[in-house]
């Protein structure tokens, strides 16, 4: 089960997400002139495992990283022994500049930020139609984490046998975020795995999803055992043959392409109170040249807002500007968040 609180594992270090997507910089200091470059597949309580050309090696922070994390999806520099024999330990020197961030807020208790996935395009945010039923503020709030962090949103909506997707698509609708449908029967003949796949080839994408929706379904469907395997995840898989994920893990797609599967913990709520409006407005290129007017630090949610007079006047979709609004307010905590 996922520690909620303050989690070691995670960075709470604030970062700006890089919108351009540039690959990270290195610049290795050159003391470590000798480092190998490795992105970091998993984490567990400040033991990590790293891909080093094709070895996993195990590695731990070095000191002189201080407070800084480095969280799934980093990429690193490291030395000592990068063998990935058994017993042995790497450090980690360098922490490369990210180009996405994933963050949440814990909960009230916590007000850090923590720092969930690194260099991720896209987060693929699974939701079950029916059992458990479909959150959309819980949606919505994984959606303003995406665009706050510079992640390309991709909703997989599973469980279709069960209840229709009409309702969520029509909410959806306006934002534009692309969608995946599934039913059981396609896990079953691979055609999810499939069209979720289209979406996957060549990128890193976080999946996110309440516990029971079918995200490790999912996963493991997208990624066969071999290839868990091949990274080190199968003592993932408990005695009862069922996978349970307890911290974010990367595993490598087989496919041409490359491309990445970060699989996280089951969520139960996500925080956003580090989220800042002038980066979710970002995600609306049509509603941005309505902002110029908008008092200084407007939250694009208040009385005094631009946007209104500025979509009244013609400019861009209503459907858009509310949509907008229903994210942002999704920043304010409730009940059952
Ligand atoms: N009816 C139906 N059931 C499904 C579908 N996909 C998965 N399930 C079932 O839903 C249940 C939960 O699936 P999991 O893949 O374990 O869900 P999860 O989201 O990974 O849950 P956690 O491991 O708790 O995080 C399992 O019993 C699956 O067999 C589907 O498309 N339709
Ligand atoms: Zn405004």
């Amino acid at each position: 089960m996922r520690r909620y609180g303050k989690n070691p594992d995670e960075d709470d270090v604030r970062v700006r997400p890089n919108r351009k997507g540039n690959r990270p910089r290195t610049n290795i200091r050159p003391k470590h002139e000798d480092a190998s470059e490795g992105m970091v597949l998993t984490v567990d309580r400040g033991r990590l495992t790293c891909l080093v050309e094709d070895r996993v090696v195990h590695a731990m922070k070095a000191r002189e990283l201080g407070r800084k994390a480095a969280v799934v999806g980093d990429r690193v520099s490291l030395v000592g022994d990068l063998s990935g024999a058994k017993d042995t330990l790497a450090r980690i020197v360098r922490i490369s500049q990210r180009t996405s961030v994933l963050r949440r807020t814990a909960d009230d208790d916590d007000p850090f930020e923590r720092v969930v996935v690194a260099n991720a395009d896209q987060l693929a945010i699974v939701t079950a139609l029916a059992d458990p039923e479909p959150r959309p503020r819980l949606i919505d709030r994984c959606l303003v984490a995406a665009y706050d962090g510079g992640l390309e949103p991709l909703l997989v909506l599973t469980k279709s046998d069960l209840a229709s997707p009409d309702g969520l698509l029509e909410m959806y609708g306006a934002l534009g975020v692309p969608f995946v449908v599934t039913t059981r029967e396609e896990f079953v003949d691979g055609a999810a795995a499939d069209r979720v796949h289209e979406h996957l080839s060549g990128r890193t994408t976080a999946f996110v999803g309440h516990s029971g929706v079918g995200k490790t379904t999912l996963v493991n469907a997208l990624v066969p055992e071999d290839r868990r395997r091949l990274t080190g995840h199968v003592n993932a898989v408990t005695g009862r043959g069922r996978h349970t994920t307890t911290s974010a893990l990367a595993i490598p797609l087989a496919d041409e392409q490359g491309g990445w599967v970060i699989d996280t913990p089951g969520l139960r709520s996500f925080g956003l109170n580090h989220v800042d409006p002038s980066r979710v407005i970002l995600a609306f290129p049509d509603l941005e040249p309505g902002t110029v007017n908008c008092p200084r630090a407007c939250s694009h949610d208040e009385p005094e807002c631009a946007l209104d007079e500025w979509v009244a006047e013609g400019h861009a979709d209503p459907a858009r500007l509310y949509s907008l609004r229903r994210l942002l307010a999704t920043r304010e905590r409730r009940e059952g968040d």
